[in-house]
This record gives C-alpha cells, structure tokens and sequence, in this order.
C-alpha cells in the first residue's frame, strides 16, 4: 500500500520499462531530456531503473547497465516502484504485468489488445495491492481521452462515444480518398512511418479499434466490455467503388467506433459497440479528420456534446500519454494516494448487432425499365426497412439505382440486402455502407 513519505526520506521514483521500439524509444528520450521538469512536476526525481527489450545487442545507444532481455525478473525487482509496459500482445505480458502489480509495483501500459481482454484481473490484482493501473495511451495515442471518462466525466451519464480511434486505417483511406493511392502503398507507408501494430492486420482488420472500443465503451457506461463483445468489420473490403458512391453523395468513407448506450421499449438498458466503415457527409466534423489524426466525439447528459482531437498514434505523440500517466503514478507515490480504480457497477448487457439500429447506403445497378424501382422498394418493406432518400441515374442500358435508408436493426437491413441482391432486375451491388450523420 503506497504511504506518504516525509520529503527528505523521499528516494527517485524508479521505472522498469519493457519494451523500447517506436514508443518505448522515445519515452526513454524523454525520461532523460526531460527529467528535471518531470521529478519539478511528479515532486520527485523519476529514473530508469531497467529496460528490457528482446535483443539487448540491437540498442546500442542506450547504456548496458539498464538493458536486460529478462522482462520477468525486472518487474519484480525490488528497485522498481512502476512497470511501463511497450511490447504489446496479450503473452507473456499479462503475466508480467500481473507479477508486477502483485508485487505492489503500479503500472503504465498502451496495451489496449491485453486491456480489452483481462482489465478485470490487471485491476483486481491493482486493488488487491494497493497499486496503480493508467492507461492513457492505450486509446487514440496522445489525446487526453481516457482520463476525461475515467475522472472528468465521472459525474454525468454518459449516452455515446463515437469516432477514429485507428490512425493507420485513417491514413490509408484518407489517401484513398484524397489521392486514389492504392490500399498496399499506403499500408507499407504507415508502418514506416510507426502508425501500425507489429502485424498491420490488427489495424486493417479493425481488431486495434474493436479493443478500443471495449475500452471506451466500459470506461464510458461503467461496465465490463470486451474486445469480442464488439461487433468488428475493418477496411479489407473497402473499395475505391465505395469511396467513388460516397463521392456521388458528397459523403466519405471513415472506420469508425460506436459505442452507445441503448435503451429498449421497456426501459431495459444495455450496450452496444461496434467497429465498421461508414459513409458520412464531407461536412462532417470526423470526416475533415485526416492522415494518422484520431477524433472521439462524447454526448453526455449533462455536458452534451464533446470532442477529443489529436495525434493518435506515433511514437512521440503516444509517449506523451505515457508520460502523464507516470507523472500521476509518481505524484501519487509522493502523496500516499491511487488513482481511480475500475468502474464496472452498472454491469450492462451486450446488444448483439443484429438488434443494433443502423442507417445503410446502398448502391445498385439494375436493369433500366418499368417497375425494377418498385421491385426493390417492395424488397426494403418486406424488413420493415423505411427508406429516406433514392436517386436514380441513367448508364447505358443500366441504371443506378441509390437508396439511403432511416434507422432499422442492422440484421433487417442485412437480410434486405441479402434478398435485393438475388433480383433478377439487379446486375450487381456496388456499394453497401452503414451511415451516419444527417445528408445535406
Ligand atoms: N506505435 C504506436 O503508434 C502506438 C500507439 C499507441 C499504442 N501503442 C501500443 O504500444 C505498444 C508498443 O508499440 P510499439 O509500436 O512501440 O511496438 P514496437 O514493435 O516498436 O516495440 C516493441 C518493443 O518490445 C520489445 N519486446 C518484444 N518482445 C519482448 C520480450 N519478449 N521481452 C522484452 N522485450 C520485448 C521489442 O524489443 C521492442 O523494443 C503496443 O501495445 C502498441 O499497441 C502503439
Ligand atoms: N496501430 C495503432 C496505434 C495507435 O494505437 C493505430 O494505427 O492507431
Ligand atoms: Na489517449
């Protein structure tokens, strides 16, 4: 249990960092350029008291005396007071990280796949041992986010957060859609460039935003969600068609998060979280968001409407997230205090994403003659699906048929599909995208 040392007593806060790639490198720089104004800021002096790395011999510009390849003893070591935690994946770091708390050792992690599946046992462990867990950078890199939900907002209800929380798969359709380029070169440059997880495919598949949405959405609602409780679809299939009939509605197509709080006709209340591409109008404030930027928007009851918007990914920009989190774990170290603990009372039920409400787009050629319109029209009835809008459109011999739908539970909207598409008047489906936002 962390007790208030008299200041002269006061010894440097030490830190075992694990991991020193993209991030972990430059948290080590600024640990060292910056540390007079951080022991100025934490009270004490903050140092490093070990960095493990898989390959010791391949940092050959930080001092021998730290490097060890030996994660598992550093954590445990009785010179560390605070465990900053860089590698990524679930093992061996959950291991790590729960000998580390255990041990009374608090910890700073951006690991958000590790977070959205056992932040119940990291926290557990936390209390048991009197010892803290931040997180910051583990959700849209540099951008104070989570701690505005964990402490800022814990005083209002909380009904939506939504937006870009993968800067990779940002960047890749912000470039699609701005330039044409192609969806590999763009992939190979945000890895270059250190946006993307050690297997880009974490990005692209929408696993990165899934573990941050389960992250969001239970710090947000107060309850236990976790990365496979999100409904997950990435940007693999996202086609320049897609972004060709987004341009046509003065939309674009942006991977987003959604996660909201629902509330049926009997006042039965439960989560819903989901990761997917979706079509908005360019006059949409997340629709400006580009290159590896990320962009939350948060409604509350009380505050209403709120918008987070920064780096949200990179190695420097995600080392400041980490840095703050250790200056509070040291200022806390300093005053005998811990910083929040999990809040998980409201213990809310997951709402599949058939039940979901949705708005969808879809784009079809069809054959261009008498009753093909009413034909597709009685196909969105038979679902209990009311459209908003249609335009048709002359090609050819074909037609161009779009329809933009109002709210319907997503399993409705996919079965209609499903049915339109094996019309014999529908040459093809060209386009299908969930919306969001009103249309001009
Ligand atoms: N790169 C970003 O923009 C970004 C942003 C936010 C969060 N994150 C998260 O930060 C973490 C680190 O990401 P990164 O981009 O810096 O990764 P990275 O691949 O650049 O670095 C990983 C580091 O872990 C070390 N490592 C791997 N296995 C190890 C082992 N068994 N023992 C000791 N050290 C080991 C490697 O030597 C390397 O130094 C991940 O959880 C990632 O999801 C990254
Ligand atoms: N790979 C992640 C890093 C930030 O969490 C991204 O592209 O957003
Ligand atoms: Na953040």
């Amino acid at each position: 249990m962390n007790t208030v040392a008299a200041p002269e007593e006061r010894r440097a806060v030490k830190v075992a960092l694990l991991g020193c790639g993209t991030v972990g490198g430059e948290v080590a720089r600024l640990l060292s350029e910056q540390a007079g104004e951080l022991a100025a800021r934490a009270g004490v002096p903050v140092e490093l008291a070990g960095i493990a790395v898989r390959r010791p011999d391949k940092h050959p510009e930080l001092p021998p005396e730290l490097l060890t390849a030996d994660a598992e003893k550093l954590v445990t070591s009785d010179e560390v007071d605070v465990v900053v935690e860089l590698v990524g994946g679930i093992e061996p770091v959950r291991g790590w990280l729960l000998a580390a708390l255990k041990a009374g050792k608090s910890v700073v992690t951006a690991n958000k796949a590790l977070l959205a599946e056992h932040s119940a046992d990291l926290f557990e462990a936390a209390d048991a041992a009197g010892a803290d867990l931040y997180f910051e950078a583990a959700v849209a890199g540099a951008i104070p986010l989570l701690r505005p939900l964990r402490e800022s907002l814990a005083g209002d209800r909380i009904t939506r957060v939504m937006g870009i929380v993968n800067g990779t798969t940002n960047y890749i359709l912000s470039a699609m859609d701005s330039t044409g380029a192609g969806y590999a070169e763009t992939l190979d440059e945000a890895s270059r460039l250190g946006y993307a997880e050690a297997d880009p495919t974490a990005d692209v598949d929408g696993y990165d935003a899934a573990s941050k949405a389960a992250i969001l959405a239970s710090l947000a609602f107060h309850t236990r969600v976790t990365a496979s409780d999100v409904h997950r679809e990435g940007i693999a299939d996202v086609t320049a068609a897609d972004l060709g009939a987004a341009r046509m509605l003065g939309r674009t197509v942006k991977l987003l998060a959604i996660c909201e709080r629902v509330t049926d006709d009997d006042g039965v209340e439960s989560v819903s979280a989901r990761v997917h591409p979706v079509m908005i109008p360019r006059s949409h404030q997340l629709a400006g968001v580009g290159g590896a930027f990320n962009a939350v928007y948060v409604e509350a009851d009380a505050a209403g409407e709120l918008m987070f918007y920064g780096q949200g990914a990179g190695g420097a920009p995600t080392a400041s997230a980490v840095l703050g989190d250790l200056v509070a774990v040291a200022r806390n170290l300093v005053a005998g205090g811990r910083g929040p603990r999990e809040s998980a009372h409201a213990a809310l039920p997951v709402r599949p994403m058939g039940q979901t409400p949705t708005r969808y787009h879809v784009s079809l050629s069809v054959a261009d003659r008498a009753g093909v319109l009413a034909q597709v029209a009685q196909a969105f009835a038979g679902h209990g699906v009311s459209i908003a809008a249609v335009r048709q459109s002359d090609v050819g011999d074909r037609a161009s048929l779009v329809v933009v739908t109002h709210q319907a539970p997503d399993a409705a909207l996919q079965s209609t599909v499903d049915e339109i598409a094996k019309l014999d008047v529908v040459h093809e489906v060209v386009s299908v995208m969930r919306v969001e936002g009103e249309d001009q």
